[in-house]
């Protein structure tokens, strides 16, 4: 068991937190907002991702898992202090604001009166490491006391953020400290994943890299969607074909919205900024960041199309979040999509499974007019007399709607279908006007299995069979 601290108590600092805390070590939280942590310790969780509630609340019952304002609390005899504050965009050419890991830098070093690993998580730019030991070194209050710092990226995904920090595809590990190192990795061997030891740049560079390329991936899919489109082939089916492929893969090669979120988003602009800064020009990371704009643009684009003016219309939004399984409305393409649609006139009905008030305080932020959105508190509701709907994020709820109650109950009945979760012919054939990304009404795709025998097998019955086809990725 070892003693662990981890500064920040965000969607990263909460769940490395608590599952340290279920590997069995002690584990105290600290965060500087006081309405988090006294609401932490009442026993509410302040972000809604899955399974988190119940396993914070097991954790603290058995004693291992605590929760402070005070960094003389939570560094107390602290072994490892995990840095996992928020990185985000700070300037309009997209750099990284580093203000709050300097300052839990500096709270650490007045503090430290041990020996003790400092490990960021925190995405933070190339070189970060170098300032948080000079930051440290400078500020302790007890310049006897030695420290180590580690660069130790996150890879969770929100939504699956337990799952993936219990059983993550690599755990990455950069020092020029490879004892303090060491110790960090023997906190990670319950996992049983492999540990990649690294110098702290090579370690910075691998989580921005990593983010990049699966940003890339959806832009590059999404510019695929746009030329499908154009001439009448389906992309998801494109997207099925080519993630046979064990070279490419089929994950993150869902055309739709593009990406959006509290990460892709901010960190490859912040890593074109350095490419930028390093006096480079990152012309892919540009172009990932532009398609992705487009995205958001072209459904709108298509509704317009459809009605025309969109002036007095009523539009449908189903999901507000960045994505489903979270209440995460940062960089949402939702917002995008309801302040470009009510700048044209039209009237919003929103509906979320989990994002309501996360929602109504990103538009306000946002200055959305929320007097021109209502927001419902099912699908059924947000389709009653609405022009058309717009399906935005892809929540499983969404994925098994009566489409002919839904279709019912608008005024006109048009499926703008964001994530492409409904099949178009099917959606066609029930009196829809129906656009989804990418996706064509060509002739229909069949992938046979592979078999043993030489013999041919019999001819599939249904339209469009894709054996196999599909989430095996997730
Ligand atoms: N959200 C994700 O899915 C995810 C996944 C991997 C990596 N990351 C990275 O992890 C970092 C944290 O992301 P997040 O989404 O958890 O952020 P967040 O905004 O949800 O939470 C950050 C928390 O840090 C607290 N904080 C800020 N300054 C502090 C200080 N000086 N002392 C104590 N607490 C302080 C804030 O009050 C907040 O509670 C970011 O760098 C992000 O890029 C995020
Ligand atoms: O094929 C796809 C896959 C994803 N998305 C979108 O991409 C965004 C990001 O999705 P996802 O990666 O599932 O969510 P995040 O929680 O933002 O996680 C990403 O960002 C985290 C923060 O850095 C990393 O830790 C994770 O590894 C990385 O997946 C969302 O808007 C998705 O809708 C697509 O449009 N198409």
């Amino acid at each position: 068991m070892s003693k662990i601290c981890v500064i920040g108590t965000g969607y990263v600092g909460l769940v490395t937190g608590t599952c340290f805390a279920d590997m069995g070590n002690d584990v105290t939280c600290v965060d500087i907002v006081e309405e988090k942590i006294a609401r932490l310790k009442r026993g509410e969780v302040p972000i809604y991702e899955p399974g988190l509630a119940e396993m914070i609340a097991r954790n603290v019952r058995a004693g291992r898992l605590h929760f402070t304002t005070s960094y003389r609390e939570g560094l107390a005899d602290s072994e490892f202090i995990f840095i996992a504050v928020n990185t985000p965009t700070g300037s309009t050419q997209g750099s990284a604001d580093m203000r709050y890991v300097e300052m839990a830098a500096r709270m650490i070093a007045e503090e430290l009166d041990h020996y003790a690993v400092i490990i960021n998580k925190s995405t933070v730019p190339v070189g970060s490491g170098d300032v948080v030991t000079r930051i440290i070194r400078t500020h302790l209050a007890r310049p006897d006391v030695s420290f180590a710092v580690v660069s130790n990226p996150e890879f969770l995904r929100e939504g699956a953020a337990i799952q993936d920090f219990l059983n993550p595809d690599r755990v990455v590990l950069g020092s020029s400290d490879m004892e303090a190192a060491h110790r960090v990795a023997a906190l990670y061997l319950p996992l049983r994943a492999p540990i990649i030891m690294t110098d702290i740049y090579t370690a910075e560079m691998i989580k921005y890299a990593s983010n990049a390329f699966l940003a890339t991936k959806i832009s590059f899919i999404n510019e695929i969607a746009q030329i499908c489109e154009r001439l009448g082939a389906d992309v998801k089916e494109v997207a099925v074909g080519m993630g046979y492929d064990k070279r490419i893969g089929r994950a993150f090669l869902d055309a739709g919205l593009g990406y959006g979120g509290s990460c892709f988003p901010k960190d490859v602009r912040a890593l074109a900024h350095m490419a930028d800064e390093a006096g480079l020009h990152p012309q892919l990371l540009h172009a990932v960041m532009e398609i992705n704009q487009d995205q958001r643009r072209l459904v709108v684009d298509k509704l317009v199309s459809i009605l025309g003016s969109l002036r007095n219309a009523t539009i449908g939004i189903l999901g507000l979040a960045f994505k489903a399984n979270t209440d995460d409305m940062r960089e949402a393409p939702s917002l995008d999509i309801i302040r470009w649609v009510t700048g044209q006139g039209a009237l919003v009905r929103a509906y979320d499974p989990v994002a309501r008030e996360t929602a109504r305080q990103a538009m306000e932020r946002e200055g959305i007019r929320l007097d021109l959105v209502t927001f419902c508190s099912n699908a059924y509701e947000a389709a009653e007399q609405a022009d058309a709907i717009i399906i935005v994020t892809d929540w499983n709820e969404f994925k098994s709607l009566d489409m002919v109650q839904i279709r019912n109950l608008m005024r006109r009945p048009v499926l703008i279908d964001g994530r492409n979760i409904y099949e178009p012919r099917e959606m066609v054939s029930l009196g829809f006007t129906y656009r989804g990304i990418g996706r064509g009404t060509g002739p229909a795709a069949t992938v046979l299995p592979a078999s043993d025998s030489t013999t041919p097998p019999p001819a599939p019955t249904r339209e469009r069979t894709l054996i196999g086809e599909g989430d095996e990725y997730r």
